[in-house]
Parts: C-alpha cells; sequence; structure tokens
C-alpha cells in the first residue's frame, strides 16, 4: 500500500488523532482525513436531531486505490455500558401504535427505528470497512474514528445534497423490498411523499428537473429512486437548504414537525448521528448523505441502527423483518 497513506492513518492512530476514510459512490478511490485545526475539506456528522455536530478537516487529505487498500492495527474502542436490543414483541408494538396515530391524526408517514445490539467479538474494522466497500460499490461507504469520543461505519445509498458550481440535485430514496418481490402501493406511496416534499423545497429554484422512480438495488434488497436537480443563484444560502430538507421523509415523516416529536416523544432511543447527515465539503464542492446502514462500535458491543417508513398500510411484522434485513449492510461485513 502507498506508504505514505499508510504512514499518515498509522501515526494518526499512535497519537489518538481522529481521522476518517471514505469513498463516494461508484469511485475506486479511499480518502483519509486525519484531524487537524484548519477547518478545510471537512468531514461532518450532523445528528438525526441537530443537536451535535462534529467535523474532522484536514488541509491536507490523501488518497489511495480502493484495490490497494489493506490496513491492519487495532483500535482501542470505548466501552459502554451493555444496553439490550428492544423485543420483537415491543418494536411490533411500537409499529402499532405508530399506525393507529397516522390513522388518527393528519399525519401521513413516521419513520421509525430500533438498536439492534450485537457483541463485539474484537471485529477487524479495518476488513469490516473493506468488506463494505466491495459489497455496497454504489453507497458512500465510511469509517469515522474519534478516540475516547465515538467510532462509526456506514454504507449508505441515499444523497441528501450534491452542489457543485450552481446545480443542486438529490434523490427521493423511500422503500424497501427483496428482488423476487413486486413493489405495492404502499411503498409506492411513501416514496411518491419523499419526491412531493423535495419538489416543494426545491420549488424556487430553475430548471427544475424530477426522474423516476426507477428499482436500485442496495446490498441484498430494493428501493424506489428518483433524482431531483435544479439551479441556484450564486448568493443562495445552501445550509438554508440543507435545513430545509433535513430531516426528509425518507427518515423522519410527514408532516416533518409532527412526525418529528412523535419520533422523540416514543422511539425510545436517541439516535445520534444515524439518520442525521454526512458533510463532505470541499472547496469547489459541498455533498451530503443521509447516514443510513450504520453502526456505533464500542469495545463490546455494536450498535447498528436500522429504520423503515410507516403507513396507514403497514403491518408491524413486515416491518420488523425489513429491519432485520437492513441491519444485514453491517452485520454481512463484520470480519474477525
Ligand atoms: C430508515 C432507513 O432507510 C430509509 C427508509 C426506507 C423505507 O422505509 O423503505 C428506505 C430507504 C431509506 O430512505 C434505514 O435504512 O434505516
Amino acid at each position: 500500500m502507498n506508504p505514505s497513506f499508510s504512514h499518515k492513518l498509522q501515526v494518526a492512530i499512535q497519537n489518538d488523532v481522529p481521522f476518517v476514510l471514505f469513498r463516494f459512490p461508484d469511485e475506486s478511490t479511499i480518502q483519509l482525513n486525519v484531524q487537524d485545526d484548519s477547518g478545510k475539506n471537512r468531514f461532518l456528522l450532523h445528528a438525526f436531531d441537530s443537536t451535535i455536530e462534529k467535523s474532522i478537516s484536514d488541509a491536507d487529505p490523501i488518497q489511495i486505490l480502493q484495490s490497494e487498500f489493506q490496513f491492519d492495527s487495532k483500535l482501542d474502542l470505548k466501552h459502554q455500558e451493555w444496553e439490550d436490543s428492544i423485543s420483537k414483541e415491543n418494536y411490533e408494538q411500537l409499529i402499532q401504535k405508530t399506525i393507529d396515530e397516522i390513522k388518527g391524526s393528519a399525519i401521513q408517514k413516521i419513520v421509525i427505528s430500533r438498536k439492534k445490539m450485537m457483541e463485539n467479538k474484537g471485529f477487524d474494522l479495518f476488513q469490516t470497512f473493506k468488506n463494505l466497500l466491495e459489497q455496497h460499490p454504489r453507497a458512500l461507504v465510511y469509517f469515522w474514528n474519534r478516540p475516547g469520543e465515538d467510532t462509526w461505519i456506514g454504507a449508505t445509498p441515499e444523497l441528501l445534497l450534491q452542489q457543485s458550481g450552481n446545480q443542486v440535485q438529490t434523490v427521493s430514496l423511500a422503500g424497501t423490498k427483496r428482488p423476487e418481490k413486486d413493489w405495492t402501493e404502499k411503498e409506492i406511496e411513501e416514496q411518491q411523499f419523499v419526491t412531493d416534499f423535495i419538489a416543494h423545497e426545491f420549488s424556487d429554484f430553475k430548471n427544475l428537473k424530477i426522474s423516476g422512480p426507477e428499482t436500485v438495488q442496495a446490498g441484498k434488497f430494493q428501493h424506489l429512486k428518483s433524482y431531483i436537480s435544479a439551479e441556484i443563484s450564486e448568493s443562495f444560502d445552501l445550509n438554508l437548504l440543507l435545513k430545509n430538507l433535513h430531516p426528509t421523509p425518507a427518515v423522519c415523516g410527514l408532516p416533518k414537525k409532527e412526525a418529528f416529536d412523535f419520533i422523540l416523544k416514543n422511539e425510545g432511543h436517541d439516535r445520534g448521528f444515524y439518520s442525521g447527515y454526512i458533510g463532505i465539503e470541499r472547496e469547489n464542492s459541498k455533498t451530503y448523505f443521509v447516514n443510513l446502514r450504520s453502526a456505533a462500535f464500542f469495545q463490546n458491543q455494536i450498535q447498528i441502527y436500522v429504520g423503515g417508513g410507516i403507513t396507514a398500510e403497514s403491518n408491524p411484522e413486515k416491518e420488523w423483518e425489513e429491519t432485520e434485513l437492513k441491519s444485514g449492510t453491517i452485520a454481512n461485513a463484520l470480519a474477525q
């Protein structure tokens, strides 16, 4: 492997300096940021409830071909008081409560999630990251480590916002099924909610284009995806758009405020960085992804976050199965 890349990573680990490794969808290079105080080339994690945003900046980031990436090192992860997973029965009760809330109110969709806990049997996180890169070539794959603070690994299929010059683009991603099944009205409707919400947020821009939805693969299952793009003026404040988009109905619900309040009150856990966003900010471009298919790693435990969109048509048992399926993205990549 490129000696300067592995050296930089090794030195960061030895000195307990935060680092993040990441690869953009459809790209073949892995980038490395080792934290400095430049504020340049930020890679950031922004919490679902917007209470926390952390970034790792690097004035001099370095990259390597994915095919050359090989790194062997053990990190000292933070210890976490053991937490139990929510049982299938309790999760299905929560889903039923959510369905009843939707049926008895003006809320159309609420995204509910859970934390699936696994024992950390000393997994090799660099190999786990490598497995994710190979298994999910179309995802943004990242490995974030701030010693003594937080360690997250994920492979998200969902773009939140990309800006390059005066072009902005995003996607509407929702609905989940196994490849052998057909889409039903339930998934078609829940994805349309997301498209309509984004189209509304983009409605004042020039050259608004919406295409899709089409079926896309995300590991072993599929989603519905539409593509949305537009042109913004020079003076436009991208942060405002980001603030209006997040959290989209793909991870929160509709109407946003009511769904958000229901989640905070009923879900029973702090989502942390899950379903918040990941930002990659450079001089000429800014790209944000929804932080899905991700997990927090501790010395003794792995907490995989998974959720799904609930509408009046949802079935609690199917929702449990959907979250099991989604947890496979991380679980199937874990390496000894
Ligand atoms: C909430 C998650 O995924 C989101 C919810 C989906 C759904 O409800 O079908 C599909 C894709 C994502 O927008 C997750 O992966 O945890």
